[in-house]
């Protein structure tokens, strides 16, 4: 196992005069190292200056972080470990392999937090001036049980440790040391607390996870949004990521629990992979590969960014967010076919970039069976509700907003005799509509393979 050189400090100078340690200014905790307080005993300052913080920390978050964290962790762990182990991957490190076939819906890991911080809680310290970063705040959370002894820490120690050869943890050791170097610039002792706590910071940057959840913003539609930032010691040490994933995540808005789910079938021997945020369908190669590098420190080797491969030109994604804003416009108007013909064409451009079964493409196929119902096509909206259902039913909580809709909608509308439909010509809202979606898309080739 490689241990932490902190004591590179000619490196972590290099770096931090090549500007390329930016990320911990972002956290503000290096800010307020330098800016507000005393040059001597800084450390000792700043331990005095935290203690007001995180006993409000502990107040405001103690009772649920002490319910939620780890209470099932390791039963989970072993139960729901079968079909895939953890093995050495030379670029990537510890990585999730299948050990035979999952299905879709196969729930791969089931954990809960060891640490987390809510985000809405942002301006709460109670110290006028003294706004930490999220991740400063689960930082010196895990900072604080590991000098309390708690013995769960251990499973989070060593995340960082990447397999010895994996470049970001050896660029994250060298950023701790960079971190360590201001410290002495400073004045700061380099004890082993101070350097705990750069772990613990450097730790939460890598492997921590944004936890989402479907929120209501005002006037908009519901929206996928972070509410809570947490450590989940078996994901992190395990799973990689992919910018074209076959896992997902999904998260218990309740108790935090999180679950890596299958959602497209993994072969034997493959990797479950999942998104660290930024996917081939979302963004283009070398700004996925800006956005990893700079979040995480890595080079993505996924499958989607490797060899050859170039910048991705995303005219299908333009063409669905102007479709979609002309069903928006014909919904203000309450021209619900309308709104039917744009929506399905905007569904049909989406498809170029999302594989059936995906996730997004079940809740724009919610949206549309919404629309085909005020339209007045009940038979066909029932038909898009159960297939959309049938994807979000393996790949979501049961608490999530379109799937309760969807099995309301099937509960309400009487099923009808017809056969299912394909998920693919769901999409079009009415047989003899397909003419018309093909004009809404403004072409014919774009309708052959999907009819
Ligand atoms: C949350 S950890 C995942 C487990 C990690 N492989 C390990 O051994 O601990 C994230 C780290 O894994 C590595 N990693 C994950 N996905 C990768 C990818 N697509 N390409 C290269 N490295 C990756 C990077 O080192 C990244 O900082």
């Amino acid at each position: 196992m490689v241990q932490h050189d902190f004591a590179d400090v000619a490196f972590g100078q290099r770096l931090l005069s090549e500007g390329r340690v930016s990320w911990w200014e972002e956290s503000d905790f290096l800010a307020q190292l330098r800016g507000s307080l005393p040059k001597q005993d800084l450390f000792g300052r700043l331990c005095e200056e935290l203690q007001p913080f995180r006993e409000q920390i502990l107040k405001d978050l103690g009772p649920r972080v002490k319910e939620e964290t780890c209470g099932a962790f390791l039963s989970a762990r072993q139960g729901q470990k079968k079909g895939v182990e953890v093995a050495s991957r030379p670029n990537q490190g510890r990585s999730l392999v299948t050990t035979r076939h999952l299905e879709r819906g196969f729930v791969v890991i089931r954990e809960y937090p060891l640490a987390k911080v809510l985000l809405d809680l942002e301006n709460r310290s109670g110290l006028p001036g003294l706004k930490l970063h999220p991740e400063t705040r689960l930082a010196l959370q895990l900072w604080n049980a590991e000098r309390k002894g708690d013995k769960r820490i251990e499973a989070a120690k060593d995340l960082l440790d990447h397999g010895g050869n994996d470049a970001s943890a050896l660029k994250m050791r060298a950023l701790l040391a960079a971190c360590c170097t201001l410290c002495v610039d400073v004045g700061i002792s380099r004890n082993a607390a101070c350097e705990s706590l750069f772990h613990w910071l450097g730790c939460v940057r890598v492997n921590a996870v944004a936890v989402t959840a479907l929120v209501e913003a005002e006037g908009e539609e519901m929206q996928q949004a972070k509410v809570a930032l947490a450590l989940y010691p078996d994901l992190a040490r395990s799973v990689n990521h992919s910018c074209r994933p076959n896992g997902v995540l999904r998260f218990d808005a309740k108790d935090s629990h999180v679950e890596l789910v299958v959602s497209a079938g993994v072969d034997a021997g493959e990797e479950v992979t999942i998104s660290y945020g930024p996917t081939s369908s979302t963004m283009p190669r070398s700004q996925r590969l800006g956005i990893l590098m700079a979040q995480y420190g890595f080079e993505c080797h996924c499958t989607a960014c490797g060899g050859t491969s170039v910048d991705e030109d995303f005219q299908w994604k333009r063409k669905a967010k102007m479709l979609d804003e002309r069903a928006r416009a014909a919904v203000a108007r309450a021209a619900w076919q309308e709104a039917v013909i744009a929506c399905s064409a905007s569904i049909a451009m989406l498809r170029q970039g999302f594989r059936d079964g995906d996730v997004e493409l079940a809740r724009e196929e919610c949206k549309l069976a919404g629309l085909t119902l005020r339209a007045g096509d009940a038979v066909k909206a029932r038909e898009l509700w159960s297939s959309s259902a049938d994807v979000l039913r393996c790949l979501v909580m049961p608490a999530d907003p379109d799937l309760r809709e969807a099995e309301e909608m099937l509960r309400q509308l009487p099923a009808s005799p017809v056969q299912k439909a394909s998920s693919s010509s769901a999409a079009f809202a009415t047989a003899s509509s397909k003419s018309e979606v093909a004009a809404a898309i403004g072409g014919g080739e774009m309708v052959m393979g999907m009819a």
